[in-house]
């Protein structure tokens, strides 16, 4: 069970599937419904940290591309158009409540890096001190190089695990397109069953999780089981739960049990 009281920095990290439409366009209601949310519980006291997704799925829909684009260059350029208006309307929505936001965009060559890692935390901490929202993202433009080593984040979810490392947070909530992590794949099996809480990753947990299941989402549960490994290491609780239900933020903070808890075993 999630104790709350302990919990005061909260990363938020939502998916592609949940921000855009299959066309790849931002899903409005949705972005203003976390933005909202957001903001009130920043004004309730908690310091609130967003990983967002959806550069590349709404740059596509916005250069016209028919697909998401296959091609690295194009990807990436879809990316960089994608996160301005992305940052635009998260920008936009949040003033509507009085909240400034700030841009992150990262690697994970910045990570690995001892003076970037520490760059990054003071400005991390400097931004929660100031009520600031960051929002963080992987760049994209960057991550070439990376990408041939097989070596950037690749998925946001282990960016969203490395994000609440390394800003001290108290609690990582992933909004995916599924209520959590089923006991195997409920796209392709019916009878799958939710699991509430793990409190140990082990060889039959990773089995249970696979690919993303969406054309926009990457990743799938396999990467959110990477993600809660990083956070369990570090004491540090995670969740799953469906980013289209409404108030599921509100019922997480207010300490009711949805979605699946990763919580190392005291
Ligand atoms: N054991 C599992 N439990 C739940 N979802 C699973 C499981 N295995 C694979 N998946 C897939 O993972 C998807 C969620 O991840 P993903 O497609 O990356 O979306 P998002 O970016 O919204 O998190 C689900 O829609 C489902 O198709
Ligand atoms: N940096 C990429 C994120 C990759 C991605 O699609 O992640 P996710 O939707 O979280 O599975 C983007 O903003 O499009």
């Amino acid at each position: 069970m999630l104790n709350m009281n302990e919990v005061r920095r909260i990363v938020v990290k939502v998916g592609s599937s949940t921000l855009t439409y299959d066309n790849g366009k931002p899903n409005i209601r949705r972005i203003e419904r976390l933005v909202r949310t957001i903001s009130d519980l920043q004004n309730r006291g908690f310091e609130m940290v967003l990983v967002s997704s959806g550069a590349v799925a709404v740059g596509t829909a916005k250069l016209g591309l028919a697909e998401r684009p296959k091609e690295l260059s194009v990807k990436q350029a879809a990316a960089a158009v994608g996160q301005c208006e992305l940052m635009h309307i998260y920008d936009k929505m949040f003033l509507e409540y009085g909240i400034n936001v700030a841009q992150i965009l990262l690697t994970r060559e910045n990570i690995v890096d001892d003076d970037q890692r520490a760059n990054i935390h003071n400005t991390f901490t400097a931004l929660t001190k100031i009520g600031v929202v960051p929002i963080i993202n992987e760049n994209d433009t960057v991550a070439t190089a990376e990408l041939k080593h097989i070596e950037n984040f690749g998925d946001n979810d282990t960016l969203s695990a490395v994000v609440a490392r390394m800003c001290d947070a108290d609690l990582l909530v992933i909004f995916s397109d599924i209520d959590g992590l089923y006991d195997s794949n409920p796209r392709t099996n019916p009878q799958a069953k939710l699991i509430n809480h793990v409190g140990r990753i082990d060889a039959k947990i990773r089995r249970m999780a696979g690919g993303a299941g969406s054309a926009h989402g990457t990743g799938g549960m396999a990467t959110k089981i990477t993600a809660a490994e990083l956070c369990m290491d570090a004491g540090i609780p995670m969740m799953v739960a469906n980013g289209d239900k409404q108030g599921l933020l509100y019922d997480i903070v207010d300490g009711k049990e949805v979605g699946t808890l990763f919580q190392r075993e005291r």
